[in-house]
């Protein structure tokens, strides 16, 4: 993490020039979702499909503009609106010896939103109806006030997802890495980044920590009780096992660098569905039922570590590969038990078990979004595209996409042209995100934390 000047509260070397870029990628839950928020362990891998997030400067210097059209959603306010007293009784500045000046508001705020901000931001959200732009709006003005301050000029923030919003991938935990990275970044908390898409990472940088920590806070205002599985996935990247502690111990997150190369169908049910209501339908029913729930836990934690053992074997062999179908299979049926299921997942399910592609599980959340096929190795081309047209006959989409890629980007925009051109507003559909400025067909715009 670098030092800002405790004046400005603005980092003077490698100062990030507005405008800019981030990404930060959707993910994938292998085994443990719902599971994973109540202590046990869960495998998630980043997707190739991401959310892209520009910073810009407002053409009216004091108004901060959020333009999130992939919710049909904008948003304006003043940078006086933001309550920045009540923030400054619990905002983190480091002073410019290197420590924090507020290290208790810090591990507070690391885990915990802090209720009186949270009252005093609630003024800022009053005219927005729909949650899904009320948890992106809350999540946004929670960062920033913690992370930017008054002085600042405003700006303009714009995201596109190539990802499917709310179904299942992740696209909250990405849209949050990408608000905390640019508010660091603009906040002067964070340099920017500097490592090339090849370039491994030994350890956690403390920059991609701060962002992860905040990262965890947006969630919460999206989520209400994340496990944090997502957002470490987002911010990190590759394929991670995760196992969330009890509160004041940090959660255990062990990189998975062998991570067998799965041949996954990815299918959206297009049923709209919110990962807030899905979690707290199944805490109500670990608080009703605390010992058969905990029961199917438990056996959802055994799942995930046979499957954990398998995916480090040296060989994924076909041994392998059909013992770790069977834990997807169980792994589904844990889930409808959980009430987590839908209609739509059991078609999707029944279409591909009638195929005989492969098993199918739910994955994030469930209650619609998506289901993944761990498909069979000896599949031809044209059983794969009649299996794929009947998904689409019935109403669904399926994704191609690739796993355990890069977490969090950056992505400078140098030249005046580059903003016209890399308009995220413009860009037509996820195909000319992803050709224009995406990770994957554009690897050399992006440096990596
Ligand atoms: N591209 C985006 N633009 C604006 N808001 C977004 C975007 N992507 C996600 N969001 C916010 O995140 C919410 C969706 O989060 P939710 O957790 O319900 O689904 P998910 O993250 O896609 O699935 P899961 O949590 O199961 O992986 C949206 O309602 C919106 O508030
Ligand atoms: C349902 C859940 O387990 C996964 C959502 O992708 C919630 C969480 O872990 O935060
Ligand atoms: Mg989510």
């Amino acid at each position: 993490m670098t030092v800002p000047d405790p004046k400005t509260n603005q980092n003077q070397n490698n100062k990030v020039q507005v405008p800019f870029l981030v990404s930060a990628p959707g993910k994938v839950i292998i085994f443990g979702e719902h599971s994973a928020v109540h202590g046990k362990p869960a495998i998630a891998a980043a997707l190739s499909l991401r959310t892209y997030l520009s910073v810009s400067k407002s053409e009216s210097p004091d108004t901060v503009s959020l333009i999130f059209p992939d919710i049909n959603f904008s948003k304006q306010w003043k940078v006086s609106d933001f309550p920045w007293e009540a923030a400054a009784k619990y905002q983190v500045i480091p002073s410019n010896d290197g420590k924090l000046n507020n290290s208790a508001a810090f591990s507070k705020s690391s885990d915990e939103l802090v209720p009186e901000l949270v009252s005093a931001l609630a003024e800022m959200l009053v005219t927005i109806d729909d949650p899904t732009h009320y948890s992106a709006a809350y999540a946004f003005v929670y960062l920033y006030v913690n992370i930017c301050n008054s002085k600042m000029p405003g700006y303009t923030f714009t995201a596109r997802s190539t990802l499917p919003v709310g179904a299942g991938l992740g696209s909250s935990a990405s849209l949050a890495v990408c608000l905390a990275s640019s508010l660091a970044l603009i906040g002067g908390h964070i340099a920017p980044a500097s490592l090339s898409i090849n370039e491994l990472v030994a350890t956690d940088s403390p920059d991609s920590d701060f962002i992860h920590s905040w990262s965890f806070l947006a969630e919460k205002c999206i989520h209400g009780n994340p496990s944090g599985i997502d957002n470490a996935v987002a911010c990190y990247g590759g394929a991670v096992m995760f196992q969330r502690m009890k509160s004041s111990v940090p959660s255990v997150r062990t990189a998975m660098r062998n991570f067998p190369p799965l041949k996954l169908l990815l299918t959206n049910t297009k049923q709209p569905r919110r990962t807030a209501d899905l979690v707290a339908k199944v805490s109500a029913l670990v608080s009703d039922f605390p010992k058969s729930s905990g029961v199917i836990m438990d056996a959802i934690d055994y799942i995930t570590r046979e499957g954990y053992k398998l995916m480090i074997r040296p060989f994924f062999d076909n041994e392998a590969k059909s013992r770790f179908r069977e834990l997807i299979r169980m792994n589904h049926g844990l889930l409808v038990s959980l009430g987590v299921s839908h209609p739509t997942l059991e078609r999707v399910k029944l279409c591909c078990d009638e195929l005989e592609i492969g098993d199918t599980k739910l994955t994030g959340a469930g209650g619609g979004g998506c289901a993944i096929t761990l498909l069979r190795d000896e599949l031809s081309e044209s059983t794969m595209k009649n299996a794929e047209a009947r998904l689409v006959s019935e109403g669904f989409e399926t994704f191609e996409t690739t796993l355990g890629g890069k977490g969090v980007g950056y992505c400078p925009l140098d030249k005046a042209a580059d903003v016209d051109k890399f308009d995220l507003f413009r860009l037509e559909d996820r195909e000319e995100i992803e050709s224009t400025v995406g990770v994957g067909a554009n690897p050399n715009f992006w440096s990596f934390w």
